[in-house]
């Protein structure tokens, strides 16, 4: 089982006086095939949490780990099958949104004709599949989250972490967004995802609510939604 798992976690940015405690003393533990939310208002620690998940962040206590492998950074993170959709979606904006979610894919050692089928399919599933051809600066920003989004799917990550996926989204694209991260950890990963967004939210297995670094649950996983 890839269960992400978070004990103890905290992160601090700057030094001295300046120094800020972006999350205290978090624990957490998502199984595949479970959709976690992370609620908070702005500045709560939302990002550094998904961050921090990643690898990318390093915690000043506490630890990540990955089926009881401890991750230790970016790059170790990546190899794992950890993937990372960051709120400014991250795409080459000269280059067409089907080679944005294709080239990684081949990168990584993909055969070609594996990568532009998952391609395509994950355009697909995002609602993309008439803008292949065009250059992400010709897209809108919603748009382009969802070109960020495919790269993700197609990748087939063990964790998926995306960072208000439904942020710019109209509710007919929330919902699409939303069935493909469900449809994501039915496949089996771990998918997590920070929104401010009470309607996506709620759509999801469990809440876990941060103010000013401190989480709660709101809903803890394995519970069931309350209509
Ligand atoms: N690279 C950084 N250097 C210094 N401080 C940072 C850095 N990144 C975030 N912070 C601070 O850490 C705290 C948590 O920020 P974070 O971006 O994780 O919050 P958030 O909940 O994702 O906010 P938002 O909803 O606005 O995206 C904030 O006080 C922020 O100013």
């Amino acid at each position: 089982m890839h269960e992400l798992v978070a004990r103890g976690l905290e992160v601090r940015y700057g030094a001295g006086e300046a120094q800020i405690v972006a999350l205290r003393d978090v624990d957490l533990m998502v199984q595949p095939g479970q959709l976690l939310a992370v609620t908070g208002p702005s500045g709560a620690g939302k990002s550094t949490l998904l961050w921090a998940l990643a690898g990318a962040v390093p915690p000043s206590e506490g630890t990540v780990g990955l089926a009881g492998t401890g991750l230790t950074d970016r790059t170790q993170a990546a190899a794992l099958g950890v993937a990372i959709v960051p709120q400014g979606n991250g795409l080459a904006s000269s280059l067409t949104a089907a080679e944005n979610v294709v080239v990684p894919l081949l990168t990584a050692g993909v055969a070609a004709d594996e990568a532009f089928r998952r391609t395509a399919s994950a355009l697909a599933l995002v609602g993309l599949e008439e803008s292949g051809n065009h250059l992400i600066e010709e897209l809108s920003g919603g748009q382009q989250q969802r070109v960020a989004l495919a790269r993700a799917f197609a990748a087939q990550a063990t964790v998926l972490l995306a960072d208000e996926p439904t942020s710019d989204l109209d509710a007919a694209n929330r919902e699409r967004v939303m069935s493909a991260l469900r449809a994501e950890a039915q496949r089996g990963a771990v998918v997590v995802m920070a929104t401010h967004d009470p309607e996506a939210a709620e759509q999801t297995d469990g809440e876990l609510h941060l103010d000013e670094g401190v989480a709660t649950w709101r809903r803890p996983l394995g519970q069931p939604v309350r209509r």
